[in-house]
């Protein structure tokens, strides 16, 4: 049986001839086949997959130089584009459509030596907690086939968790990584705003959107983001600093005394879980009988984080999804109708499920003329003042510990009914995007309910090497 511990064992079993490409490739698309219930896949890249292991293998063989990803199976949420490959954003309203050029994410991935297995099912545009508004039917949690794996990239989330590939990429608008992670039971990281480029990611709100890693090991996350972060011409919003090494950052990491600040109102809100409560306040005692400062911030925006959230991003759905109008590119009402108008109107509305159509129509009533300043403008000075907050807190702190999602993984049907309900439960996550900072979810808890649960740890812009070590440290039950 072909067995994986983390990237770097899988490799030296390749270099010293132990297994080859092919024979992960074919271990994986066994996998998948054999828990295809899980709907975690859309498409299965087979042909192309056993094809770059091929080539792989005789790269190895020629002895020319491997890329840091050789070998490596991976699995891309349905929101990114990969060349020659359909790419539906789990919605039917691209029907047909293949994408005509790599994202800048998959074009490093393949040059450093990955290979691409199949593309995850997730909420339709990325609009969702729990996986449930694909058009292409839920994702089931591995664990717990009752339960949700979380959203929107819940598919991605459970090619990890059921081990269908080593690592996989999902997008983070508002949690859509870092949630899902916490439901499975494995790491999920969204990086800072911009240091991943967006082209190629579909967008939902581009000023949120960050393209996010799932792994069971921190190291292989940090080599993935290694390999795929960095300064892009197509992307104008990502960041040109420069990107740390941040696989090698976690060896040889000396012991320090982190300062670590949490809000106090985050764990005394009455959505969360005594259980998730009680775990993080347990973890804050031995943090702090360790020898690290862990102290309470004072966050009056509780609050308003998730109506800032869900206004700003409707509000910037409602635009970016105009593009899709039935004559560009996917679905396309038939002959039934009168006028442009009405054939935009038809093949909208057939095209785009209910969440996307309840979204695009919130974020154009929070544009229009009159209601504008009370909700667009509100949510935009929220959005400032956190920035602010945010900044206070890491001119003293290095970082910030929280829960990921006020409960575990909760059962299908158990919140989709009110939408309310749902973007509450968002609460702990659109805070990272709001401020634009990165956010790890940890897979340290287990719930009395038999599924595990996360801790979230946020740090300041660029600073994905602390919140790397640290969640290293604390997966590994190292001294800190
Ligand atoms: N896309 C995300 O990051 C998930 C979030 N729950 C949303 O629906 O907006």
């Amino acid at each position: 049986m072909f067995s994986f511990h983390s990237i770097k064992d899988y490799q030296s079993t390749l270099l010293n001839g132990q297994t080859t490409c092919v024979e992960a490739v074919s271990y994986y698309l066994q996998q998948i086949e054999a828990q295809k219930h899980l709907n975690a896949f859309l498409e299965v890249f087979t042909e192309d997959a056993l094809a770059q292991a091929a080539r792989l293998d005789a790269l190895q063989l020629s002895g020319k130089p491997l890329g840091k990803l050789h070998g490596v199976v991976v699995s891309i949420k349905d929101v990114i584009c990969y060349k020659g490959h359909t790419v539906s954003a789990g919605s039917k309203i691209l029907e047909g459509f293949t994408s005509v050029y790599n994202a800048t994410a998959v074009e490093k991935l393949l040059a450093a030596g990955a290979i691409i297995i199949g593309r995850n099912n997730c909420d339709e545009f990325a609009m969702g907690s729990s996986n449930e508004n694909s058009a292409f039917g839920p994702v089931l949690n591995a664990l717990d086939n009752e339960r949700v794996p979380g959203g929107s990239s819940g598919g991605s989330a459970v090619a990890v968790q059921a081990g269908l590939c080593m690592i996989s990429l999902g997008s983070d608008t508002g949690g859509s990584v870092r949630q899902p992670a916490d439901f499975c039971g494995i790491i999920g990281l969204k990086p800072g705003y911009g240091r991943i480029s967006r082209y190629g990611l579909i967008a939902y709100a581009s000023s949120f959107d960050q393209i996010g890693i799932f792994g069971t090991q921190v190291s292989d996350v940090a080599l993935a983001l290694e390999v795929i972060a960095g300064a892009d011409d197509f992307d104008s919003t990502v960041s040109h600093q420069p990107i740390p090494a941040f696989s090698e950052s976690l060896q040889n990491t000396s012991p320090k005394k982190y300062r670590i600040a949490y809000f106090k109102e985050a764990l005394e809100h009455p959505s969360l879980d005594t259980e998730i409560a009680n775990a993080i306040k347990t973890l804050i005692t031995q943090l702090q009988s360790e020898g690290h400062t862990v102290e309470p911030v004072a966050f009056d925006l509780l609050d308003y984080i998730v109506p800032a959230y869900y206004i700003l991003t409707t509000a910037e759905a409602s635009s970016n999804l105009s593009r899709f109008d039935g004559i560009k590119y996917g679905y396309a009402a038939k002959d039934d109708f009168a006028n442009l108008t009405d054939f935009y109107k038809k093949s909208r509305s057939a095209g785009f499920g209910k969440e996307v159509k309840r979204r695009i129509m919130l974020g154009t009533f929070v544009l229009s003329a009159g209601y504008y300043d009370a909700y667009f403008t509100k949510a935009q000075q929220v959005r400032r003042m956190l920035q602010e907050t945010t900044k206070q807190v890491f001119g003293n702190y290095d970082v910030i510990i929280a829960p990921t999602v006020p409960s575990p993984a909760f059962k299908f049907g158990e919140k989709s009914n009110d939408p309310i309900e749902m973007f509450l439960a968002d609460i702990y996550t659109v805070f990272a995007n709001l401020v634009g900072i990165p956010g790890i979810s940890i897979p340290l808890f287990k719930h009395s309910s038999g599924v595990p649960f996360g801790l979230q740890v946020m740090a300041a812009q660029d600073n994905e090497v602390t919140l790397l070590q640290l969640s290293d440290s604390l997966l590994q039950n190292k001294p800190l």
